[in-house]
């Protein structure tokens, strides 16, 4: 089955709320926990038990986990593990991307049939041609794996380069490379290529979703970056079904103790499935 498939089963019977899992040195120091590797794997532990049959799918931050070397991804095998146990999806967010030789290197390092992590999606940029992703996209398609690549982040400082015209092409870079993973898509008869565009981007993003073609988008920003889950209704309210809204550092906002963070991970849970099956958002955040 393929990753979209697997993303709509799990948003259908749970929901498509993706928890995202930033172990930095600032949210360990929140939690009280000391910013080494048993700090990281006492912070993920936490998240998971906390949002235990809230939450189906998750998404670690590769370079918290980097920081500490060799031990440090050791840990982060060691959550991609437990949440496979746990059934849950895990989207890595590596943010890859290089000439193709070395995209099919990172093809074999996260989504292939002997990869060590395994995981079921990853997240790329794809400032060196959509072109060069095809290894990564081709191994995706063929092991029924998830891509999501950068076309509007949520950080303001992607705009300049998003939202540049594409020579001969009457579209930004950010809607060129949307048109591509449509295109991707259609070829391969599943939408295994979805984008990442920023909830803080507000109603802008009408034409984006349009030419998704339906492909999942992966949208971060609520939360600590000022977005809000009300803010999905205007910018996103034609992308219902495919969207991903997750959120890192807002979901321990309020404290780590188990009690606070499943009252979140529940909150957060419920507001992506009514905005997915157009319920309307209760509550502001
Ligand atoms: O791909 C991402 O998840 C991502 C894309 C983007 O445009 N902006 C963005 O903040 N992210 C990630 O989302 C996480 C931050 O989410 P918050 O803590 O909820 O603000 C970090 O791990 C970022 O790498």
């Amino acid at each position: 089955m393929d990753f979209a498939t697997r993303f709509h089963n799990v948003a259908d019977t749970i929901s498509p709320f993706c928890l995202g899992i930033d172990p930095s040195t600032a949210l360990l120091d929140a939690a009280g926990l000391p910013d080494d590797c048993q700090g990281v794997r006492s912070f993920c532990e936490r998240l998971l038990q906390a949002s235990d049959g809230l939450n189906s799918i998750i998404k670690p931050q590769i370079a918290y986990f980097e920081r500490f070397g060799a031990d440090g991804l050791l840990e982060l095998k060691r959550l991609v593990d437990m949440a496979r146990e746990k059934g849950l999806l895990v989207i890595m967010d590596a943010k890859r991307g290089d000439i193709d030789s070395t995209c099919a290197a990172y093809a074999q390092a996260y989504l292939g049939p002997k990869s060590y992590f395994n995981a079921d999606a990853l997240t790329v940029n794809a400032y060196m041609g959509f072109g060069s992703l095809l290894p990564i996209l081709d191994v995706a398609a063929e092991y029924g794996k998830g891509i999501f690549v950068v076309l509007m982040s949520s950080n303001p400082e992607g705009a300049p380069i998003q939202t540049a015209l594409v020579q001969d092409a009457e579209t930004t870079v950010a809607g060129f490379l949307a048109e591509q993973i449509a295109a991707f898509n259609i070829r391969k008869e599943q939408k295994v290529i979805g984008g990442v565009l920023g909830a803080t981007i507000g109603d802008r993003l009408a034409d984006m979703v349009a030419r998704m073609d339906n492909g999942l988008i992966l949208a971060p920003g609520i939360g600590h970056q000022g977005a809000t889950f009300a803010d999905l209704e205007a910018a996103f309210c034609d992308a219902r079904r495919t969207l991903v809204p997750t959120m890192a550092r807002g979901i321990v906002r309020e404290g780590f103790s188990g009690n606070v963070l499943r009252a979140i991970v529940h909150e957060k849970s419920a507001q992506a499935r009514s905005f997915r099956n157009g319920e309307g958002i209760v509550a502001a955040t």
